[in-house]
């Protein structure tokens, strides 16, 4: 196809983009669309020798600070600087995502989606030492994998990560983040955490993933907590007290990604994957129908309906998508504006100078290959108002 260079696209997915008015242009580039690298803090001036470590020069991405480009074909997975949890890989559009948020320390965060987990590494690396991040996810070995990630760069201190449904998730933020070591603790309250589960937990886990249920009855799983998590020292009915609907208004959460399951069909990566898997993988992953039309999109709402429910008051959520379709997108946020009057979308402030472009609703920006020289990504971003001013968005 002209303009993607090597990348031939199926027939079948060419009507997928038609269907859903897409100019197959914005993946002209795909091929050479750099890779990206952020920076953890404190590794910023070690630029030159990450470079003579990964034997090429890290440009620096303007528009996003601590991020990096490296050619596509550079691989750093064996480098030092890699391994010894200097950077990680992060496409700048998602970059731009978390960006949007606006973390400032002392926040605590939420992501509705985690996993694998490079957005949840940037909030805390955003968060510095205050605050805390709380991490999301249905899929057990995506979130394990997350937890690895966290581990990895040293992020875990102030995270939590919950195996459970993102359009039901209720557990709010802790705030007192003291570690207290809970020496004369009671069997049912939270001790450090370790890799280690007690017989009967695992027991019990074993079960849910043979039956490729959720545990305890779809009620949140803490798969990981760290010693400054606010966690150690609780007891399970007060980490998972219930909160009154209007409670979260007060003790919700000051910022909340949902960064919403999809086709994925604006990740250029993800799609060239399909070439060594087979289109007609493509087909069955990406484009079946009953995914792409209905469930998939009332999904998204829900996650975004309870993502929306959880945010504090004047506080600030983001909605992306690695998908570039006005059904997953548009249709999902304008529906959700409609059916509340304290959501406002918002202007991202901070992306004057991002190449990306406006979506189909304004406020809302779109990254593609051919614009943007990064993958395919949605963002919207929307803020709770207090009711004195929702009151006026009715009038
Ligand atoms: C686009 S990926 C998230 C990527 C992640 N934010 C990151 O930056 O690495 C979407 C994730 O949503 C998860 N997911 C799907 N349905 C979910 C649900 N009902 N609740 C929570 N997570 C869900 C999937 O398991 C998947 O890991």
């Amino acid at each position: 196809m002209e303009g993607t260079s090597k990348l031939e696209f199926p027939e079948s997915f060419l009507s997928f983009l038609k269907a859903n008015g897409l100019d197959p242009s914005i993946y002209a580039g795909g091929n050479s669309i750099p890779r990206y690298v952020r920076l953890k803090p404190g590794f910023e001036n070690a630029v030159q020798q990450i470079e003579s470590d990964i034997n090429c020069k890290l440009d620096e991405v303007k528009w996003l600070p601590g991020f990096y480009s490296i050619p596509p074909h550079v691989h750093i997975a064996r480098s030092k600087a890699y391994q010894q949890g200097m950077m990680y890989g992060i496409d700048a559009a998602s970059g731009a995502a978390v960006s949007a948020l606006g973390i400032s320390p002392g926040d605590h965060v939420l992501d509705l989606c985690a996993a694998p987990g490079a957005k949840l590494c940037m909030m805390l690396d955003l968060l510095g030492d205050k605050g805390s991040a709380t991490g999301v996810d249905v899929a057990r070995h995506r979130l394990a994998a997350c937890r690895t990630l966290l581990q990895k760069y040293g992020l875990g201190q102030r995270s939590r990560l919950f195996l459970a449904d993102g359009t039901i998730f209720s557990v709010p933020p802790t705030t007192n983040l003291t570690y207290e070591p809970c020496l004369d603790c009671h069997e049912d309250t939270f001790k450090q955490w370790t890799s280690r589960r007690p017989y009967k937990e695992r027991k019990q886990e074993a079960k849910a993933r043979k039956n490729s249920v959720l545990p305890h009855n779809g009620q949140p799983e803490i798969i990981f907590y760290g010693q400054s998590s606010g966690v150690i020292g609780l007891k399970k009915k007060e980490l998972y007290r219930p909160l009154d609907k209007n409670d979260y208004a007060f003790c919700g959460y000051d910022k909340v990604l949902v960064d919403a399951e999809c086709t994925h069909d604006g990740s250029i990566k993800h799609i060239q994957k399909f070439e060594q898997w087979g289109w007609t993988t493509l087909e069955r992953r990406v484009l079946d129908a009953e995914r792409t039309d209905i469930s998939l999109a009332s999904l998204q709402l829900n996650l975004l309906r309870n993502g929306f429910r959880l945010l504090k008051e004047a506080g600030t959520l983001v909605y992306s998508t690695c998908s570039l379709t006005h059904a997953q997108n548009e249709d999902v946020v304008d529906q959700f504006l409609a059916e509340n009057s304290s959501a406002e979308l918002q202007e991202i402030e901070t992306a004057k100078d991002w190449p990306c472009r406006s979506g189909r609703t304004p406020k809302t920006l779109r990254f593609d290959p051919a614009t943007s020289a990064t993958s395919g990504l949605f963002v919207a971003k929307i803020r709770k108002l207090p009711p004195n001013e929702a009151e006026k968005n009715v009038l």
